[in-house]
């Protein structure tokens, strides 16, 4: 177990809301900035998604980026058996999963896994209990994961008809390295939290009862920081690791910046003056 933190935990208090069928949404009101919460509620089949749950966590993923309080993120399963075991196997049919009875099945989680990634505030997984299959995908896309002393972490693909060639491949063995990730993904072996945390698949490792006072003390030490920093950071992580989608990313931050600067808005004042625009009065930097 490790930790740089050396103040006592504060007790954290949540607010609940929205009206959602399979996860809850909260979020913590506090000075500097608050941290918002999304908890997967199935824990009758160990927090599996079906498509209902993907898309409501979409959702919520989208109201915490859009408010400007919200510094953290933590995505978890509700109780202490299960982070999330990934896609429901009573849902699945013979080309995706299915929304309802009447649907054609497809892949609801591709597209949250690049909301995931593109989402500009750090994504912290907090995992207790099994992470497995799809749901171990989910924390693998997190920006950082910590886990109970009771976790489990493994793919079950191969076993069960299926696999993860996107994020589920390329981000695993860039954590593990290639002949790791292949016994992951080849033997479907279940690895405890300690071994996950040797492989480095896990930021740290604490006992359950510490979860999520663990949890909220990272997430608040994020909120002490910069959020531009941290938000430019991931994104340049990311721009290596998403080619072009990344590099987008990142250049749309750049521009971002650039248009709170003076050279960039008497492009735009000019225009809207009708005259020529002086950009003479700006230093050629070095
Ligand atoms: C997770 C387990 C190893 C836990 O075993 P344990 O013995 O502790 O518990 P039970 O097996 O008794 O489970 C309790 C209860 O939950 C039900 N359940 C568990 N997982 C699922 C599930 N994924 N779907 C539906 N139901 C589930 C289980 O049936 C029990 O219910 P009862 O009514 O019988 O009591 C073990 O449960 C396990 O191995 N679970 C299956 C894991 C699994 O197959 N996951 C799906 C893998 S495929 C996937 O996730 C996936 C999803 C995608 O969207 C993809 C998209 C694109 C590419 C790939 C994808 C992909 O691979």
């Amino acid at each position: 177990m490790t930790s740089t933190s050396t103040s006592e935990p504060q007790p954290v208090s949540w607010h609940a809301s929205g009206e959602w069928t399979d996860i809850r949404y909260e979020t913590t009101d506090e000075p500097g900035g608050s941290i918002a919460k999304i908890t997967i509620c199935r824990p009758e089949v160990h927090n599996a998604f079906r498509p209902q749950t993907l898309v409501e966590i979409s959702h919520a993923l989208e109201l915490a980026r859009e408010d400007e309080t919200v510094g953290a993120i933590i995505l978890t399963g509700e109780g202490e058996r299960a982070f999330c075991s990934g896609g429901d196997q009573r849902v699945r049919g013979d080309s995706g999963y299915k929304l309802d009875e009447g649907s054609t099945g497809r892949f609801h989680v591709t597209d949250l896994h690049v909301q995931m990634r593109r989402c500009p505030k750090p994504i912290v997984a907090m995992v207790a209990g099994w992470a497995i299959g799809g749901g171990h995908v989910l924390h693998l896309v997190c920006d950082l994961t910590i886990a109970a002393d009771n976790a489990r972490f493994g793919q079950v693909g191969p076993r069960v008809g299926s696999f993860d060639g996107g994020y589920g491949a390329g981000l695993l063995a860039d954590l593990v390295g290639p002949k790791k990730a292949k016994e992951i993904w080849f033997l479907c072996r279940q690895y405890d939290a300690a071994e996950a945390e040797r492989m480095g698949l896990v930021n740290t490792v604490v006992p359950l009862a510490e979860l999520e006072a663990t949890t909220v003390q990272w997430c608040r030490e994020m909120l002490a920081l910069s959020p531009w920093a941290l938000r430019l950071y991931k994104l340049s992580v990311n721009a290596h690791e998403d080619g072009y989608a990344g590099i987008q990313q990142l250049a749309h931050d750049a521009n971002l910046l650039f248009y709170g600067n003076a050279e960039a808005q008497e492009g735009r004042n000019a225009f809207r003056e009708k005259r020529t625009p002086d950009f003479g009065q700006f230093p050629r930097r070095p």
